[in-house]
C-alpha cells in the first residue's frame, strides 16, 4: 500500500503575466481532497484545470491563497523543497503519453530511469519496475522489453502512468490520460487507474471525458477559475463560493439568464427557493 497524500486549497489564486497583462487563471479555489481519494477535474476549455494541476505538482507557485500537499506547504516552500517534493511524493503524467517517455529506452528502462530521480534513501524501498508495470497491466508478451514505439496507444498511455508511479508517489496527477484513445484502450487506462487508487494513492485527473469522471468517484468542475460544481456518487451539486456566489447549472441558467432578478427565500424545511421577479412588479424590469 502507498500512503496517499491529502490536498488542501484555500482561496487559491494564480495569475499569468503575459506582455504586461494579468490573466487570472484561478480566482479563489477552495478544495479539499482526502488521502487516497480520487478526483476528476472537469470544466470548459480555459477554465483553469491544467493550471490547478501544475500548482498541485509544484510546477507553478501560487499567486495568493493557501495550498498544502500532505505536509508540504507549497506557498512557503523554497525551490529546492518543491523539487524534493516532486521527486519523492508527486507523480505527474503530462498530456500526450509520448511526452512522459524516453523513446530509446524499453518500458522497464523508462520506469527504472524515472526511479533515478528519487532521493537515494527512498530509492531502496521502491518496487521493482516490473511490479510497477504489473500495476498498470503491462506485463506478459515481453512488453516490458518493448520501446514505447512498439506499444499500442493504450499501452503507451499505461506506460506513462507507470513512469508517473515509478517513485511510488502519494499523489498522482494526470492530464487527459484517456484523450485520443479508442474505447478499449481507454477502458484499459481506467482499469490501471482503478488499480492505482486501490493501492492507496491519491489520484487527480484532468479530463473532458464524463465516463472518467463517473469512474473517479468524485468530480470537481472548474468554472471561471474556481470550483463551480461537484459530483459525488452520481449526484450533482453547485458549490457556494467564499463570496457567496453559486454557479447555476446550464438548465437552470436557461430559465434564469444572466441579469435575472431573483428573490432568495430560505424555507422552513432547510431548502432555499430562487424566485424570479415578475416583470410587472413595480420598479422591476
Ligand atoms: N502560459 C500561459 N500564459 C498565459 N496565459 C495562460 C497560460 N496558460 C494558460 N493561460 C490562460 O489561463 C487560463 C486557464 O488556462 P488552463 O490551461 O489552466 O485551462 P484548462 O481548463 O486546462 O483548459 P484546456 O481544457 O483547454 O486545457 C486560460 O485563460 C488560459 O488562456
Amino acid at each position: 500500500m502507498t500512503a496517499g497524500l491529502s490536498v488542501v486549497c484555500r482561496g487559491l489564486v494564480y495569475i499569468y503575466r503575459l506582455d504586461g497583462y494579468d490573466i487570472v487563471a484561478l480566482s479563489g479555489v477552495d478544495l479539499d481532497i482526502s488521502a487516497g481519494e480520487s478526483v476528476a477535474l472537469l470544466g470548459p476549455s480555459g477554465s483553469g484545470k491544467s493550471t490547478l494541476l501544475a500548482l498541485l505538482a509544484g510546477l507553478l507557485a501560487p499567486s495568493a491563497g493557501r495550498l498544502t500537499v500532505g505536509e508540504h506547504d507549497l506557498v512557503r516552500a523554497t525551490a529546492a523543497e518543491l523539487q524534493a517534493m516532486r521527486a519523492a511524493d508527486v507523480g505527474v503524467v503530462l498530456q500526450g503519453a509520448g511526452r512522459n517517455l524516453l523513446p530509446y529506452l524499453t518500458a522497464e528502462q523508462n520506469v527504472r530511469f524515472a526511479q533515478r530521480g528519487v532521493p537515494a534513501e527512498r530509492r531502496r524501498s521502491l518496487p521493482d519496475p516490473r511490479e510497477v508495470l504489473t500495476t498498470v497491466g503491462l506485463t506478459g508478451r515481453g512488453r516490458n522489453r518493448q520501446r514505447p514505439q512498439r506499444l499500442s496507444p493504450g499501452e503507451r498511455q499505461r506506460l506513462a502512468l507507470a513512469v508517473g508511479l515509478a517513485g511510488r508517489p502519494g499523489l498522482l496527477l494526470a492530464d487527459e490520460p484517456t484523450s485520443q484513445l479508442d474505447t478499449r484502450a481507454r477502458d484499459e487506462v481506467l482499469l490501471a487507474l482503478d488499480a492505482v487508487r486501490r493501492a492507496g494513492t491519491t489520484v487527480v485527473v484532468v479530463t473532458h471525458d464524463p465516463d472518467v469522471g463517473r469512474r473517479m468517484g468524485r468530480t470537481v468542475t472548474i468554472r471561471d477559475g474556481r470550483v463551480g460544481a461537484e459530483g459525488r456518487r452520481g449526484e450533482d451539486y453547485a458549490v457556494v463560493g467564499r463570496d457567496g456566489t453559486v454557479h447555476l447549472p446550464q438548465d437552470v441558467l436557461r430559465m434564469l439568464p444572466p441579469g435575472t432578478l431573483v428573490g432568495v427565500e430560505p424555507q422552513p424545511d432547510g431548502t432555499v427557493l430562487l424566485v424570479p421577479a415578475r416583470a410587472n412588479v413595480e420598479g422591476v424590469q
